[in-house]
């Protein structure tokens, strides 16, 4: 596989290395998680090289034990840096170390970013790549394009086609036209009587002139009208498919990349039919031209097809080549986007000039995209080479042509005037070959992007969440977790092992627990977003009677449902339609959406907006203002409570909230669990949990402990009452020194531990 995909040249990496003075010397942290980019970015100082200044605060530190790997080289220059007790990196100018890996992408991302060519042979992408792939997939995807035209507007797609085939068919009288003209003036007689006689053939040329022209803008208006709409048919069929994937799926890096890639193909839709249109008129046109030269003399014709066929060759080759390198450095062209993306974001925007982080990333981006342009010459290398030896077989099948030409005229096999024409039919077949070659290799490149899209949207059926199943109990009283254990994908450790859980209608139920020990994956895991490996979720009814989450109707799962997640997007809208978009499978309720406000304290904020609920929270709009961190998850609960759902499951839902907000946030779930909503909670202030009706405590990934508040606070020596004196004292309201009662553990999974659990 390697060789396929490397078959466009070597990696960047030689280029890179053996430019003159640019070795890179970067070293990997020995130590266990040196590939961890954020334990690498942290554990690296860099110093001034080269042009690099060293950014304000970067102070050279002494290399930690373990920070040079056993092996690795060292110049003088770094020898002499280490003795000033410095840690050295790449300059910003090197694009690459030996391994054809830049110093940023290491420090960065942790290490190379490079689609694994093993994966992208075995989904099968390169084997899209071969000649006869491409030609069978080549009418394929135009069947997908015309599909999408014929279902968005049938009358332009008629519309473009007659055009075409109109445009043809002027070019072929065109021909005949001038064969006949020239043969009036090459006939024997006077030159009036061949001029006059030439006379109904010029009006048949300037009626072809004219025809062509109506027909190309005619053409022009129906293709302006039918591309976009194309365009926005191919992108709701993507976004639809990709928006119904499984949470779970879009988990799996392999099938992330593969939604992502499908991304590029939309546009793609609209070039293509652009490109087909463009592509389909030359083609029309060489057909006819092709047929007149037949018929003149048979010869002529293959004679035509040895000109095409190596430039053909050529434009495959190179598209070939350049489709393979976006798709190798797709991830790597991300980070670079993402790099630069950081130093607009308004969020990031104070990290960016207090930290200097801004320095860190721009040095990222000069070196990553510098390693980007040695792969751009690489490839502009490599299309020169492929268009000359194209060029020269072109050339020399032309020469061939015009001899066949010479030797049919000499030997009277041609007469003169069909010659003329013949000559005219090879230009004029030539300038269209050119054009033809150019619109078919860029056609290929959209049509393999339109391929990714394709792929992604089969890919996305494929994970979809079930569109059917059985209808919840009416209503449901309980969300019963039974034994359920789940694994990231890609994780090793699973992030719930063996959980046990019961939410009911009308309590808050509260998860606590250390960082990582699994609270986030099981609100995922009530709420229906992801679904166990093993084990059950069972939502209940009145009589006991339940249905499993996997047989369930999602749609009524999520119905069921309101969530206010630990990393709440903000909708770039206005403040109405943040709440809005809590239900955005109904119509807006502005009386419902006032309330949901007031309910989450701050409505009174918005209305006091010089453009109310008009305002667009994101100050870089005409109406735009700007909302503070607990502002917005206010407006994150309000949105939450505007769903109307009998399960409400809030992560962390004060961590922004000044003290007062905060107590009368706990209060108002507590009056929402009183109306009888079931209210998952999790959080670490567990103050709030002291009225929680049952408490969890998960401890890397299990259930540790359970009860109510009074309860565990009774367990001596419990996670909870560990975890709760130890806030507590930070309030002085404790005698329990800090440590001297257990902690929970951050982390992943363990294996089970009988007897943890403590019921009351
Ligand atoms: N999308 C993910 N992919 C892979 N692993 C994940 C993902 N999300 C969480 N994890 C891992 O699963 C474990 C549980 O994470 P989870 O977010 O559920 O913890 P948490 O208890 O909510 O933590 P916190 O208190 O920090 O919010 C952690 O070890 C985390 O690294």
């Amino acid at each position: 596989m390697s060789g396929t995909v490397g078959a466009g040249g070597p990696e960047p990496t030689s280029a890179a290395s053996g430019e003159p003075g640019r070795a890179s010397r970067h070293r990997e942290d020995s130590a266990p998680g040196a590939r961890d980019p954020k334990r690498t970015a942290r554990g690296r100082k860099r110093t001034a090289q080269g042009s690099e200044p060293t950014p304000p605060g970067f102070q050279p530190t002494p290399p930690g034990p373990g920070s040079t790997p056993p092996g690795s080289e060292s110049t003088d220059q770094d020898s002499k840096t280490m003795a000033q007790g410095s840690e050295s990196t790449a300059r910003a100018s090197e694009p690459a170390g030996e391994d054809g890996v830049s110093a940023a992408e290491r420090e960065l991302f942790g290490g190379r970013l490079r689609w694994d060519d093993a994966f992208v042979e075995h989904e099968g992408s390169v084997a899209r790549l071969r000649f006869g792939q491409m030609a069978a997939a080549l009418p394929r995807m135009m069947g997908v394009v015309l599909r999408a035209g014929w279902e968005t507007d049938p009358r332009a797609l008629a519309g473009v086609v007659v055009a075409q085939a109109g445009q043809g068919l002027t070019t072929a009288f065109g021909l005949v036209a001038i064969n006949g003209v020239l043969g009036s003036l090459f006939a024997n007689g006077p030159t009036d009587d061949k001029l006059r006689e030439s006379v109904p053939a010029l009006v048949l040329l300037a009626l072809v002139s004219v025809g062509m022209a109506v027909l190309a803008a005619w053409s022009t208006a129906m293709s302006g009208r039918l591309e976009p709409q194309v365009e926005r048919a191919v992108s709701l069929r993507y976004y639809r498919a990709v928006t119904r994937v499984e949470v779970a799926a879009t988990e799996k890096p392999e099938i992330q990349r593969h939604l992502e890639a499908g991304k590029f193909g939309t546009e793609s839709a609209r070039r293509m039919l652009s490109l087909s249109v463009g592509a389909s008129n030359v083609v029309i046109g060489m057909v006819a031209a092709a047929v007149v030269l037949a018929s003149l003399h048979w010869a002529l014709l293959p004679m035509l097809l040895a000109i095409a066929l190596p430039k053909a060759w050529g434009a495959v080759r190179s598209a070939r080549r350049e489709y393979t390198s976006r798709r190798h450095w797709v991830d790597h062209r991300r980070a670079v986007a993402t790099l630069l993306q950081y130093l607009t974001m308004p969020h990031a925007a104070g990290e960016i000039r207090a930290h200097a982080a801004g320095s860190l990333l721009l040095r990222g981006y000069e070196e990553m995209s510098g390693l980007m342009e040695t792969e751009q010459r690489r490839l502009a290398r490599a299309q020169a080479r492929t268009d000359l030896v194209a060029a020269a077989f072109s050339g020399l099948a032309s020469l061939g042509c015009y001899g066949v030409l010479w030797w049919l005229l000499t030997s009277g096999g041609l007469p003169i005037a069909v010659g003329g024409t013949a000559v005219v039919a090879i230009r004029t077949s030539t300038a269209r070959l050119t054009s033809l070659v150019q619109q078919v290799n860029r056609m290929y490149e959209e049509m393999l992007r339109l391929g990714d899209t394709e792929e992604a949207v089969r890919l996305a059926a494929g994970h979809a969440i079930p569109a059917t199943g059985r209808p919840l109990p009416s209503p449901v009283r309980e969300i019963q977790v039974r034994d359920v254990s789940f694994t990231y994908p890609g994780a090793t450790v699973p992030a719930l092992h063996r959980v046990d859980v019961s939410v009911r209608r009308g309590a808050v139920t509260a998860l606590v627990g250390a960082n990582g020990s699994g609270k986030s994956t099981l609100a995922k895991i009530l709420g229906g977003l992801l679904l166990p490996d093993s084990g059950d979720v069972w939502w209940v009814g009145p009589e006991g009677e339940r249905v499993e989450v996997r047989e369930a109707a999602r749609a009524d799962v999520f119905r069921s449902v309101g969530m206010l997640t630990q990393d709440f997007p903000n909708w770039q809208m206005t403040a109405a339609a943040n709440v809005a978009v809590g239900a955005g499978d109904r119509p807006r309720d502005m009386a419902r959406v006032r309330e949901a406000a007031r309910a989450a304290d701050v409505a009174e904020l918005i209305e006091g907006l010089p453009h109310g609920w008009d305002s667009i929270v994101f100050k870089g709009y005409e109406r735009g203002v700007q909302l503070s961190g607990g502002q917005w998850q206010k407006l994150g609960t309000a949105r939450s409570l505007y769903r109307g759902a009998p399960f409400l499951l809030v992560d962390e839902p004060t961590s922004a909230l000044d003290p007062h907000a905060e107590i009368e946030a706990f209060d108002r779930l507590r009056t929402l669990a009183d109306s009888g909503v079931a209210v998952v909670l999790v959080t670490h202030r567990l103050a709030a949990t002291a009225s929680a009706d049952h408490i969890y405590v998960l401890d890397r990934g299990h259930i540790a402990e359970h009860g109510t508040h009074e309860g565990l606070m009774g367990r001596d020596g419990g996670l909870y009452r560990g975890m709760f004196d130890a806030q507590a004292a930070q309030y002085g309201l404790t005698s329990f020194p800090v440590g001297a009662v257990p902690a929970p553990r951050s982390g992943m999974a363990v294996p089970p531990q009988q007897g943890t659990g403590a019921a009351d």
